[in-house]
């Protein structure tokens, strides 16, 4: 039986309309074909009397359409996309096949990715296409004219032909993760689940630092100091590596983006990758530049060369295992090497930021920020897993961001253009604004889900515990687009105390908040293997030890300095334990926690009334609406009064021990708030 479309001539569609009607009943003697026929034969059709060209099926040459044959067919398909895939004709820079003629804003970014990806040695760029290789079976036939000529001592890698996906939309990358890198797939929500690989986190012991005459003197180095020292020469050997592996490939991913929503201090970077994953992360990550912004992009301010599939060499210099993260502040670069975790990629350009934002006088800081209908801000600081994405995102407010911000003269901005919420044991009643952030775009890292349905199961930690979601920051419906807002009212420092002894909520004068975010306490559970019971403290200076440049009390004084020109004011809230340690207590209930930053926010615990704790003197109120008294007081909440004191003075040892380092630190001009600081600590 021939086909039909909704195109039929009228002769034809009364034929369609009688014959789906009536089966192969004869209705009007018109047409008629018997059940007989129809099993032996296909049944001959007969047309109404009087129609034109009788005897054939007209359904499949309905009105005339613009293609001859099904590749122009499927050219038809895809609508062009002006100005961002620009395709100069002819000779010179060659592109995909799709994409509108543009002068040479095309040429441009392919010289500049040229320069970017040229071998130190050989000082010479890959010959580049721009777009996928599987379409370049047409393009092998366009005579190509390299971007740069390649010098005498002319390679294999020099005579091949690298394709550039640049800045693709996040519907082009995922097609590219589900051809061509395994483990990825469409989960039931419309997110691209992806594996790391080996890696699941970030590998701050692999990461290293050039030390060369302006950063030897500039940057923190040494004990507790997150940069371990590399030279000039190593870096050039591992980039030369990370250049060498990626243009042996047949295509790379480049991301032309930007940090920091001051405009003022945005800061152009260009990511080069091997995966589709290390694209869309970033480009959900970074802030997406207009199609007019990436057409006049220029000249990055900072690249990064992420081999990550390819290890690095451990006969080189200073590398004690297959992976290295390395950053060179004096050529403005970052390579990466023997890790896949994408992760990586934006907290190293958190370092950086570590680094160039100071210079200008605007603090780089490890904290989520939110800002109320009234236009009140307020920073969440805290280590990894201690709430800064869960708590900033708040139905009530505005989201600014979950990570990295700067505070400048002018207010805050979000560095990111995105977030990078932790996944595990996520659920939609209790964090319903990241679970709908899970969908199309996004990026789920390292989850488990159902092989049917692709439905995730974020209670299961087979691949690891860290499993997350990178998503752009639009997708929280109350996000302040663009992430920047007035100067922070209220300075929230998190820990997550799984000793269980510091209150859920506590006021801090400056000298105590100076005091905890140097110290920057949480204590994560050690693991989940069997027996491992005992909570493990971290501190890491300004909740971000691993990202900072500078020594930390540069960033102290600076924190203090704004904080006390803006009168705001710190609070320390533990998302932990509270009624004994891990194992004996239990985790605060989010809720709770959620009804404390309320209260925060609010300014009603600002009026409260206050009785001070023993040994941290911190100052704990006496009511929280909504939270049950007896957890705001942690003794209370302890069964065995004789273990909370243990517990207690355990960890104020383990602060004072910490603390040490940082006793011979003068923060600020003056002595006397140094002095207010040191005596801020425990005291026992
Ligand atoms: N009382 C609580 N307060 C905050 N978070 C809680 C609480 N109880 C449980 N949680 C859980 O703790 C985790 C906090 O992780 P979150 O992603 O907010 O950390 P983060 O500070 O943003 O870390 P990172 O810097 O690694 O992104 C979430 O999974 C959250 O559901
Ligand atoms: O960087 C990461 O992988 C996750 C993160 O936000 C952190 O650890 O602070
Ligand atoms: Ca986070
Ligand atoms: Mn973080």
């Amino acid at each position: 039986m021939c086909k039909t479309n909704t195109t039929l001539g009228q002769a034809n569609q009364d034929a369609w309309w009688k014959m789906a009607g009536n089966g192969n009943e004869n209705a009007d003697g018109d047409f008629s074909f018997s059940a007989a026929a129809a099993r032996d034969a296909l049944p001959r059709i007969t047309t109404e009397k009087g129609a034109k060209s009788a005897d054939v099926c007209h359904d499949d040459t309905a009105p005339r359409v613009n293609f001859q044959t099904i590749d122009e067919l499927h050219s038809l398909q895809k609508k062009r996309s002006a100005p961002t895939t620009p395709l100069k004709e002819g000779g010179g820079v060659v592109m995909g096949t799709s994409g509108p003629t543009t002068p040479s804003s095309g040429e441009t970014m392919l010289q500049s990715v040229s320069a970017s990806l040229a071998s130190l040695t050989r000082e010479t760029g890959p010959k580049l296409i721009r777009g996928d290789p599987t379409s370049a079976a047409k393009v092998a036939h366009v005579p190509h004219t390299p971007t740069s000529v390649p010098a005498a001592d002319v390679s294999d890698s020099g005579l091949k032909f690298t394709h550039i996906l640049h800045n693709l939309s996040p519907a082009e990358l995922y097609e590219q993760a589900i051809k061509y890198e395994k483990g990825s797939f469409v989960t039931s929500t419309g997110a691209l689940a992806t594996l790391s690989g080996a890696k699941t986190g970030r590998s701050p012991k692999d990461k290293r630092v050039v030390k060369d005459e302006t950063t030897a003197s500039e940057l923190w180095w040494g004990k507790g100091s997150p940069n371990i020292e590399m030279d000039e020469q190593t870096f050039l050997v591992n980039r030369e590596r990370a250049v060498d592996y990626l243009n042996s490939l047949d295509k790379v991913f480049v991301n032309d983006q930007y940090l920091n929503w001051d405009p003022e201090n945005r800061i152009k970077v260009r990511i080069v990758s091997a995966r589709a994953y290390h694209s869309l992360f970033m480009h959900n990550m970074c802030i997406r530049p207009t199609p007019e912004e990436l057409e006049n992009f220029g000249t990055p301010d900072f690249t990064i060369y992420n081999a990550g599939k390819f290890p690095c060499n451990r006969y080189t210099h200073y590398m004690t295992s297959s992976t290295s993260v390395d950053i060179n502040l004096g050529r403005r670069e970052m390579v990466i090497l023997g890790t896949q975790y994408a992760g990586e990629m934006k907290k190293g350009l958190f370092g950086v930021m570590h680094y160039l934002m100071p210079k200008r006088k605007i603090l780089s800081l490890h904290s989520g920020c939110n800002m109320g209908k009234e236009g009140d801000v307020a920073l969440f600081f805290g280590l990894s897993g201690t709430g800064k994405t869960t708590l900033s995102t708040d139905h009530n407010r505005y989201l600014i961001g979950d990570d990295e911000h700067c505070w400048s003269d002018a207010g805050v901005s979000n560095i990111e253009g995105g977030c990078y919420a932790k996944c595990i044991d996520l659920s939609r009643e209790k964090e319903p604004d990241i679970w709908n952030a899970i969908k199309f775009g996004t990026v789920l890292e390292n989850v488990v889900f159902d092989e049917h349905t692709r439905e995730v199961d974020y209670n299961d930690k087979s691949v690891t515990e860290n499993t997350r979601a990178a998503y752009p920051i639009e997708y929280i419906p109350n996000s302040k687009i663009p992430c920047i807002g007035p100067h922070p009212k209220n300075v929230i420092l998190l820990a997550c105390d799984a000793f269980g002894v510091l209150p859920p909520i506590s006021k801090l004068d400056l000298a105590q908040t100076m005091y905890h975010f140097i110290s920057g306490y949480t204590a994560l559970v050690a693991g989940t293997e069997e027996g491992v019971k005992e909570p493990r403290a971290t501190f890491s200076a300004c909740f971000g030890a691993a990202f900072i440049m500078l020594h930390p009390t540069k960033y102290a004084a600076m924190l203090a300095e704004k904080m006390q020109a803006q009168g705001a004011t710190g609070w320390l809230v533990n998302t932990g334990w509270s009624g004994g340690s891990y194992g004996a207590g239990s985790r605060i209930k989010l809720a709770y926690t959620r009804k404390i930053i309320d209260a925060i926010h609010s300014g009603s615990l600002l009026n409260a009334t206050y009785h001070k704790t023993e040994i941290f003197g911190l100052e704990i109120p006496n009511e929280v609406e909504g939270v049950p008294s007896e957890i705001l007081e942690p003794m209370n909440a302890w069964e065995d009064k004789e273990a909370y004191k243990d517990t207690l003075l355990k960890l104020a040892g383990l602060f004072r021990n910490n603390f040490e380092t940082f006793t011979s630190h003068k923060i600020g001009d003056d002595g006397k708030l140094t002095e207010e600081i040191l005596a801020a600590g425990p005291n026992f």
